[in-house]
């Protein structure tokens, strides 16, 4: 039996904690004893680099040399999965992803190429997080083709909450025409400053205009430096700042997300106000 959740972890948005919560959400995971893999799938690498798996002697074998493989009906390399000390594995990226990019417009079957990249790897693992990069590219149709859901991260900021309309209109569509199981697992207010009109007002609009078609998590991630400062550090929140607000946000996401939840009507793009 198929046992493996694969998440895609998009917003087209730049900037809207994408990468954290898909460090945070897998390094959770991986300490409730979850076999978690983290899949970079953005040329900008930040997963990677978060995480400190950027180094040279790690990154000759990165998601573009599984993509590349797959378009050319090659076998996989063996010798990609980095694993970090934290209990995740990870495939990472770097810039060769962009240039993969332009490789999958002439490719067959070019939607389902990294489905077909993570299939013999679902065995291995309860759960495959893919980091997307903040475009609505072929990559991104890629993680979305491949995906079971999408969490949705959203910045508590009016203008990224009203772009979810055009996410949600493109998750329909892959849904319609190459994948009919995907869901929306639910979107996550991330860097929320609750002190701010701006941030409450977003959250009062998010669970508003969206609410009845996707569940917006309960958990909102607070702005915090301590995440901030993870990135450099390659390591997750958990490890740098346990005892933080943002730390503590994330680990009832995690449980959010493993509790799992109501599904909402999706058939319809919600609009925002
Ligand atoms: N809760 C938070 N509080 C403060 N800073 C944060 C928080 N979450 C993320 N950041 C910082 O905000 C920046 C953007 O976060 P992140 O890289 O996770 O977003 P992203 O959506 O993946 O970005 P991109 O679209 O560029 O890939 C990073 O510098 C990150 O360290």
């Amino acid at each position: 039996m198929d046992n493996c959740k694969i998440i895609a972890i998009a917003n087209q948005k730049g900037g809207v904690g994408k990468t954290t919560t898909t460090i945070s959400l897998g390094v959770g995971l991986a300490q409730r004893g979850r076999r978690v893999l983290l899949v970079d799938a953005d040329p900008q690498g930040d997963l990677t680099t978060s995480l400190g798996c950027n180094d040279s002697d790690l990154i000759d074998i990165t998601l573009a040399t599984y993509m590349e493989a797959t378009i050319r009906d090659m076998p996989i390399p063996k010798g990609g999965i980095v694993h970090h000390y934290e209990g995740v594995d990870v495939i990472p990226a770097n810039l060769e992803l962009a240039t993969t990019e332009m490789s999958l417009v002439n490719a067959m079957s070019r939607e389902f190429t990294l489905k077909n990249c993570l299939e013999p790897l679902k065995d291995e693992y309860d759960y495959i997080l893919i980091d997307c990069m903040p475009s609505l590219g072929m990559i991104t149709i890629n993680a979305l083709a491949a995906a079971d859901s999408v969490i949705i991260p959203v910045q508590a900021h009016y203008l990224p909450a009203k772009g979810m309309t055009q996410l949600i209109s493109t998750i329909n569509k892959v849904k319609r025409q190459i994948n009919p199981v995907l869901q929306i697992d639910g979107a996550l207010l991330t860097l929320a400053d609750m002190r701010t009109n701006l941030s409450r007002e977003t959250e009062t609009t998010l669970r508003e205009s969206y609410g009845e078609h996707i569940r917006i998590y309960d958990t909102v991630i607070p702005v915090g430096i301590s995440a901030a400062e993870t990135s450099a550090l390659g390591k997750s929140i958990f490890l740098h700042e346990p005892n933080s607000k943002v730390a503590k946000a994330y680990e009832i996401f995690v449980e959010e997300v493993m509790r799992g939840g109501k599904k909402r009507n999706q058939t319809r793009t919600p609009f925002c106000r």
